[in-house]
């Protein structure tokens, strides 16, 4: 199975701990969704699988391969795309070439932009002359997940693509993440604070509070008051 798996991963920054023996899996063609409040270790998470920050302990496996110990170009040709938190838009250049940055760990041939990131946000078609930092928001974060598509990840991971976004955008967001599963059949990764965008879109669920999982389950598993406790601040 190509599955993500992180398998009992710690992760410190100096001596403090930030993820204590986390273990999940996120499955091909399924949305799977990493819930907390802020602080929690959720970016820590993704670090961890992207490669931005060693695990201290435990095994992090995608498409049968342990990626612990690659760089994180390496985690990128083996199909780990990544959106991370604040969407990180090289704001001097323009969306064509922030577009084109994905190209980095593609062969020559694969060297172009697929149609379907502009069928899934028109708007960066209409901006490609457009300085990235001159987009607003939603519009960056559009421009961060198209970015990360370019390179055809087999694994998208995301970090609270909702973030300081409008409702309008949110929905196309959440529209594009479900065509992406069903359409590609590419395992995604979400984290993210906001409970509903998590329950509407996501297959499986995992909570996490102070670097741990607490809880797992169906979306629907979401609403009991046991659940609610561990993200209410
Ligand atoms: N570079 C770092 N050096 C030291 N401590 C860090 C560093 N990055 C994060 N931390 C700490 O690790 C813990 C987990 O942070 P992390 O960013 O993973 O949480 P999060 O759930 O993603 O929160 P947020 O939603 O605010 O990003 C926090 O206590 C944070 O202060």
């Amino acid at each position: 199975m190509s599955e993500l798996v992180v398998d009992n991963i710690n992760l410190h920054y100096g001596a403090a701990q930030a993820l204590r023996g986390v273990s999940l899996v996120a499955p091909m063609g399924k949305i799977t969704c990493v819930l907390g409040r802020n602080g929690v270790g959720k970016s820590s998470l993704l670090r961890a699988i992207t490669g931005q920050h060693p695990a201290s302990a435990g095994e992090i496996r995608f498409a049968e391969k342990t990626m612990n110990g690659m760089a994180p170009y390496q985690r990128a040709k083996l199909g780990v795309g990544y959106v991370p938190q604040g969407r990180e838009i090289f704001p001097l250049l323009t969306v064509k070439e922030n577009l084109e940055t994905g190209y980095a760990p593609l062969v020559r041939k694969d060297r172009f932009i697929p149609d379907d990131i502009f069928s899934l946000f028109p708007v960066l078609q209409s901006m490609l002359g457009r300085r990235g930092g001159d987009l607003s928001g939603g519009q960056q974060q559009q421009l961060a997940i198209g970015r990360a598509l370019v390179m055809r990840p087999r694994l998208l991971v995301l970090d609270e693509p909702t973030e300081g976004i409008q409702p309008s955008i949110i929905k196309d967001i959440g529209r594009a993440i479900r065509y992406l599963r069903d359409s590609t059949g590419m395992a995604i990764l979400l984290v993210e604070q906001y409970l509903d965008f998590c329950r509407e879109l996501a297959d499986y669920v995992y909570i996490m509070d102070r670097g741990e999982i607490v809880h797992e389950g169906a979306a629907e598993t979401l609403d009991s008051a046991d659940v609610r406790r561990h993200l209410t601040v």
